[in-house]
């Protein structure tokens, strides 16, 4: 479960500091689908960032399982972060060098899962998302939507419970993206926590609660009927 209380963010630079959270209290249960939305620059990344555990709190509490992690310290931070979460990016983030196969083996390699377990559980990922015919190409020798689907595999294979998705749908055409959230909604089937932020109203409705936020606050959170 994720519990926060009064999390405030601050960004401080050297001319300017920016309060990108102001004050969130927000509780998502194991096993939630749920829709981050709110004007550009309302803090949705930011949020979406302290909870992946990419990014520390300023001021206020973090409550993630049994860990308290306002209290941790970056190095301990990263150890929670691969332990719980997998972030599904914009731009997908795949490495350019690797093949599709590698990229998703990452999360595994990281956590020294021996070779051939690693290959049944790539290839059980890779099949799931129908792209086990891609596993030798490289990322720039498939579509935007393959990569996308590439990209979920890999935050599949470390089957943490907690998927974070920043505008997950964002470079992809309509068909894909609805394809995608079909995907997501499978695997919040599976009993994953799902987070996505998102700009796009049909990608809201496809989860379960719309959260929305407004200069660093939560001005709304609606259950989907
Ligand atoms: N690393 C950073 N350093 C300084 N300011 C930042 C940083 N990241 C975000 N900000 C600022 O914090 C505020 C919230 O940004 P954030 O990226 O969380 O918004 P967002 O709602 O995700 O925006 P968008 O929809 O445009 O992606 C903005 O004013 C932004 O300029």
């Amino acid at each position: 479960m994720i519990k926060i209380k009064n999390l405030v963010k601050v960004y401080k630079g050297e001319t300017y500091e920016t309060r990108a959270l102001d004050g969130i209290d927000l509780t998502i249960e194991d096993g939630e689908f749920v829709a981050v939305m709110g004007p550009s620059g309302s803090g949705k990344s930011t949020l979406l960032n302290v909870i992946g555990c990419m990014d520390t709190l300023t001021e206020g509490e973090y409550y993630l399982d049994d860990y308290e992690i306002h209290k941790l310290k970056l190095k301990e931070l990263h150890k929670v972060r691969r332990e719980k979460i997998s972030f599904v990016f914009q731009h997908f983030a795949l490495m350019s060098n690797f093949s599709v196969y590698e990229n998703v083996e990452v999360p595994l390699l990281a956590k020294n899962v021996n070779k051939s377990r690693r290959k049944k559980i790539v290839y059980e990922k890779l099949k799931m998302l129908g792209i086990d015919n891609l596993a030798d190409k490289l990322p720039t020798q498939i579509s935007g939507g393959q990569q996308q689907r590439a990209a979920i595999a890999r935050a599949l294979t470390s089957d943490n419970d907690i998927i974070l998705a920043d505008e997950p749908t964002g470079a992809l055409d309509r068909k894909t993206g609805q394809d995608l959230m079909n995907m997501l909604t499978d695997i919040n089937a599976l009993g994953k926590t799902i987070i996505v932020v998102t700009h796009d109203d049909k990608v809201a409705s496809a989860t379960k609660r719309i959260i929305n936020i407004v200069d660093g606050r939560i001005t709304g959170d609606e259950r989907n009927a």
